[in-house]
């Protein structure tokens, strides 16, 4: 499968009368692993959490277009949505201990996603889960598959959700935190398998983090995310070398590094001061209030994310020497 794989256009998420996410654009290609990055609190979860329309329905609003296989999945029926949702589409949290039932061995819970998806007997069914724990590398897989969550560490316990979350050979996965809860060796472990799999099994990954040092490895192209909207997309190498954005650049600041590890010593690492990420201020540039280069413009009116003129780099800031068309914020103009 070549080109664009899932297509997001004007996601816009509300809770009561707060925007959280204020009209996100990006898409995804084959085989293409993309990192979501951002402060907590930021909106991500909510991103990902939109596109298979799992949020809660009360007092939530959720607009805009998830193009994937020719349909919106914003308004596919329900059933056609259970077909592409575990199937083509999978997603794993950080906390795998949350989604695995802790009555169940994980056999079972992988074989009952594989009759249920794939309407695989049992047979053929515990045959595959063995095939799927072997493939996350779990060791002694056949032994293993009769054990309870309880009975793994948190390493193999998200192998394990990664095996489930590939049941069915979806074509993106959705890997929202999945390294957050482990430690630094089996962190990197898990994204060495995410990175192995995507090439094994053509698979595109959308990795959600909080962690911009752990994206520079994996990912192909990193969006970063502030108060609900992208405000700088690059590939990777682009977006260490050369960020635009005056907030992507102070997160680069942020991200420990042996200078960095120095001059935390001598009482020096970077911060990017203000609290503001999540506000979900609907008035100009949503980073205004933290920006050391704010210009009155920026309080009115907010950038839209546009190409600085090398490939897939787009950023959203009215930076002095860019020019950029900007339209009205629909907040201002009543
Ligand atoms: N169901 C909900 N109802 C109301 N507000 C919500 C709901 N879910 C999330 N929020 C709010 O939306 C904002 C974005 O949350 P989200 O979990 O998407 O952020 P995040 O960037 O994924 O953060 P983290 O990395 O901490 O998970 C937060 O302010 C959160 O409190």
């Amino acid at each position: 499968m070549n080109g664009e794989l899932i297509d997001i256009r004007g996601l816009t998420v509300g809770f009561g009368t707060r925007e959280v996410i204020g009209g996100v654009d990006f898409s995804i290609h084959a085989n293409e692993m993309v990192a979501l990055v951002g402060e907590s609190g930021c909106g991500k979860s909510t991103v990902a959490l939109a596109l298979l329309r799992l949020l809660p329905h009360e007092r939530t609003a959720v607009s805009g277009e998830v193009m994937f296989e020719g349909r919106n999945l914003l308004a596919v029926p329900e059933a056609e949505l259970n077909e592409i949702r575990g199937k083509r589409i999978s997603i794993i949290f950080q906390d795998p201990l949350a989604s695995l039932n802790p009555v169940w061995s994980v056999g079972e819970q992988i074989i009952e996603t594989l009759r249920r998806h794939l309407k695989l007997s049992q047979t053929a069914a515990r045959r595959r889960a063995i095939e799927l724990l072997d493939l996350v590398a779990i060791p002694q897989a056949h032994r293993r598959i009769d054990d309870f969550p309880h009975q793994f560490s948190g390493g193999m316990r998200q192998r394990v959700m990664i095996a489930m979350a590939l049941a069915c050979g979806p074509y993106l996965l959705i890997a929202d935190e999945p390294t957050t809860a482990l430690d630094v060796t089996t962190q990197t472990q898990i994204l060495q398998l995410l990175d192995r799999l995507r090439r094994e099994l053509s698979m595109s990954v959308l990795l959600i983090t909080h962690d911009l040092s752990i994206v520079s490895d994996w990912a192909d192209r990193v969006m970063v995310m502030y108060a609900g909207v992208i405000i700088e997309s690059a590939p990777v190498q682009v977006l260490f070398s050369s960020a635009r954005h005056p907030y992507t650049r102070r997160l680069l600041g942020a991200v420990p590094s042996l200078d960095a590890y120095a001059n935390y010593r001598n009482g020096r690492l970077p911060e990017i001061s203000g609290i503001d990420t999540s506000t979900g201020s609907t008035r100009g540039c949503r980073f205004a209030k933290r920006c050391e280069s704010v210009e009155s413009e920026c309080l009115t009116h907010r950038p839209r994310l546009v190409s600085v003129g090398v490939k897939q780099h787009l950023f959203a800031c009215f930076e002095p020497q860019q020019f950029q068309k900007s339209e009205p914020d629909a907040a201002v103009v009543v």
